[in-house]
């Protein structure tokens, strides 16, 4: 099948779109119950694989086989012939998934999967628009702008407004800007009954022009703009109705209303529509998905065809039943039971530590025992609610010698050198690109300096053109400086033509004088490394462009490699990082695991105002969402579960006192194991409930442990009045630590109650 960018070519290709029968097959509880694909499934997922073809709706708890089911129901259809595989169109969560669900499906059929629509919301419509960029109104080399850039573009348009940053906060704006274009506002429909909001609708409209303008596309205009081309197309969008015949959805329960949308428009009159989700595990609310989507999609599309999963294959008893049962604290649920025939399994072990550096010991303790035990390390997962928290751990982990990996962190992508690079790269493909121009214009230093920037961001005002073609107007010494920044651009581009993606960069690296920056950087070891590692996911990319899963390889059309991987680039949420080991602890917040499954998982953190957090507490639903969250944690779990909190935490440079999340209190005591660090005396004058330890071996070490620690607090006792130059008198309440660590809790007359790190506090004896 032709599947050209230029729409009036479509209808005459249509017929083909599709090979075999479309309908239901025939005998599908006879025959098709037989086929191969669906042995060792169960007879709901059974019935769900070979659903008729009509809309359908699979609601269904944590691991109770959605994912494999969609996917094996791919499968299914292509192998009975009920459609080609350019009729499937798979929506799934993570670019992650998608690799995994191409993955399986090439293992069950034996085609080239790579021809499949299988990706992220995101990953396809940015397929959509670089195949039809031209009907989209971009350029061709238009590029992405990620939350980093977008938020630059933002600042630096606030500021050539004249507008006052204090007030305009750019992070705010990008929030308000997002939020409309995922509703599917456009400036133009934004709503303003007061002076301030008009202003925000106004710097919306400006950065609307500036990124059309720069040929430059969010992530939610990648949406956006994909909806209303489909929407105002009526061609391209009944091509595209006609071409899918099936679209399958993974997490049904997070896609947002313009997703939702998006997915209406593409569904067409012999369209089947088959979704999965759990509204359990509805955790982007804040982000405006809403599972008030799962509801219409039944009421409107699946009507009848509602199949529940209710046997869970992935976790032992206990965990289920825990998870179970926090998640009956929340109102207004679908409703679904989960069981499993797997047995109790282990107790869920519940650590409490005196603070956050405790539990990371145990954390790397209980490590080296399941490695000693025979699990490998991409079989552990540490879990928490805030990017912020991995640094104690990831610290802990790196003393201690053990790889591991965090997802979602600062990506690959995003590291200032590698974004340094990338910008040079997007100036060779798009000159238009004021957002690369910026960053690179003057790195390394050439004297460029603000004055010079601002002149020529003037003169590009008044042409209204990109800086770099206002750069030929500019005069006196900042024309010559910037003079000589668009010849080494020109030169960049000329001399690379003709050459490979990685050449380019190699080459790149050295004409900008990146390389010889960082060779001259004292600490530049690292940044010269991710350089070189820059260069060769260049050449893997170079390799196997589908890799990315974004490009519509099947329109017969050369699209441009530089642009594809600027694409990836922006789009690869850090799944695919350098260094990628297999035997590495798995690192993520509870958001970027849902889905994923570990044989043993740490939830870290779990205490008042962090897990739940105390940003939630102030929305509507906020502490159900929270609730949600903490079901997908503990659901990851396979065989063992920890849940881990600590009595004092270092956040955002603070150290804070802490009580155990009520989370804790929701899940049945007879299934946890309480592992205690606390000394009794400590844990004694807050009361929390946690005192008694069983008398495991574990707890026996780790107490023994804390105690003699405590015990040589500074050479302070709890109960000793102790004086300080600055809070004045007071009485000693906690100990803990030794040496360096040793910290203590005093009461001050004054001052209140307060924890100081004895290295550091004048703290004397009375
Ligand atoms: N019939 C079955 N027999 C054996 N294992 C199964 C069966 N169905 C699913 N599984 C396994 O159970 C685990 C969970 O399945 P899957 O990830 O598809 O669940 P899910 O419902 O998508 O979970 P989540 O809600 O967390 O996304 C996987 O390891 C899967 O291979
Ligand atoms: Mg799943």
């Amino acid at each position: 099948m032709n599947f050209a960018s230029d729409h009036s070519q479509l209808s005459s290709s249509i017929p083909d779109a599709f090979g075999g029968p479309v309908g239901a097959p025939v005998g599908v509880f006879g025959t098709a119950q037989a086929h191969p694909l669906l042995n060792g499934l169960n007879e709901p997922q059974k019935q769900a694989v070979c659903l008729p073809a009509e809309h359908g709706l699979i609601l269904a708890g944590a691991g109770s086989g959605k994912t494999r089911v969609l996917t094996t129901r791919i499968a299914w259809l292509m192998q009975t012939g009920q459609v080609s595989p350019q009729g499937i169109l798979a929506v799934t969560f993570t670019n992650k998934a998608a690799r995994e669900m191409l993955t399986r499906l090439s293992a069950m059929v034996p085609i080239n999967v790579r021809s499949l629509w299988v990706g992220t919301f995101h990953g396809l419509c940015h397929r959509l628009l670089r195949t039809h960029w031209r009907a989209a109104r971009l350029p061709e080399t238009f590029q992405i702008l990620d939350t980093g850039d977008q938020q630059a573009a933002i600042k630096r348009l606030i500021k050539a407004m004249g507008v006052d940053e204090e007030r305009f906060p750019p992070r705010d704006m990008m929030h308000y800007i997002n939020a409309l274009k995922e509703q599917g506002i456009r400036s133009g429909q934004a709503e303003a009954h007061d002076a301030h909001t008009r202003r925000k609708v106004e710097i919306y409209a400006e950065y609307e022009a500036q990124c059309q303008r720069e040929g430059a596309v969010d992530f939610a205009e990648l949406l956006l703009r994909a909806y209303e081309l489909l929407q105002q197309d009526e061609a391209l969008r009944t091509h595209y109705q006609q071409r899918f015949r099936h679209i399958l959805v993974d997490e049904f329960q997070d896609t947002n209303p313009l997703q939702y949308a998006w997915l209406q428009l593409l569904c067409g009159p012999q369209t089947v529509i088959f979704a999965v989700g759990d509204d359990d595990q509805s955790i982007y609310a804040f982000r405006g998905a809403d599972v008030a989507n799962m509801r219409a999609f039944e009421r409107n599309y699946a009507k009848g065809n509602v199949i529940r999963l209710e046997q869970n294959y992935r976790s032992h008893g206990n965990i289920l039943t825990a998870a179970n049962a926090l998640i009956t604290n929340n109102a207004d649920r679908l409703g679904k039971n989960l069981w499993t025939d797997a047995g109790e399994g282990e107790l869920i072990r519940v650590f409490q530590g005196v603070s956050d550096l405790d539990e990371a010991r145990y954390i790397v303790d209980e490590i080296r025992e399941l490695t000693r035990e025979g699990l490998p390390r991409h079989q552990m997962a540490l879990l928490y609610r805030s990017n912020a928290q991995s640094r104690v751990l990831e610290h802990a982990l790196f003393q201690a010698g053990i790889a591991y990996r965090v997802y979602g962190g600062l990506r690959f992508f995003e590291r200032m050198e590698v974004k340094h690079a990338l910008a040079y790269l997007r100036l060779i493909a798009n000159q238009d690109d004021d957002t690369a121009f910026l960053r690179v214009v003057n790195f390394p230093t050439r004297g460029i300096g603000a004055r010079s920037l601002e002149a020529l961001q003037l003169e590009a005002r008044q042409l209204n053109s990109s800086l770099y073609n206002a750069a030929a107007s500019l005069t006196g010494k900042a024309g010559t400086a910037v003079g000589q920044f668009i010849r080494m651009i020109e030169g960049l581009r000329t001399e690379t033509t003709g050459l490979s993606l990685p050449e380019v960069i190699d080459h790149l690296l050295d004409r900008s004088g990146l390389r010889q920056h960082y060779q001259a950087e004292k600490d530049g070891q690292d940044r010269l490394e991710n350089l070189e590692e820059l260069v060769n996911a260049a050449a893997t990319f170079a390799d196997d462009p589908e890799a990315a899963h974004n490009i519509d390889r099947d329109t017969g059309e050369a699209t441009s490699l530089l642009a594809d991987f600027l694409a990836h680039a922006a789009l690869e949420a850090g799944e695919h990082q350098a260094g990628d080991q297999d035997e590495a602890v798995q690192l993520m917040t509870v958001h970027s695991a849902k889905g994923l499954e570990f044989s043993a998982v740490f939830i870290v953190g779990l205490e008042q105002g962090l897990f739940p957090h105390e940003n939630a507490m102030m929305a509507r639903d906020g502490l159900e969402e929270e609730r949600r969250l903490m079901y997908v944690a503990i659901t990851r779990a396979r065989q063992r579960l920890y849940l881990c909190h600590a009595q004092t935490r270092m956040l955002h440079g603070q150290t804070r006192y802490c009580l155990p999340s009520s989370f804790l209190d929701e899940l049945p005591e007879a299934l946890l194991q309480r592992i205690n660090t606390v000394p009794a005396w400590s844990a004694g004058s807050y009361s929390t409930g946690w005192s008694e330890a069983p008398a495991v071996d574990m707890t026996t070490r780790v107490s023994a442990r804390a105690a003699g620690a405590a015990e040589s607090a500074g050479g302070f006792h709890v109960g000793q009045n102790v004086v300080h130059t600055k809070f004045g008198a007071g009485v000693i309440l906690a100990a803990e630590g030794r040496g360096e660590e040793a910290r203590v809790q005093v009461r001050f007359g004054q001052a209140g109650t307060k924890w100081l790190a004895l290295a550091y506090a004048k703290l004397e004896a009375v």
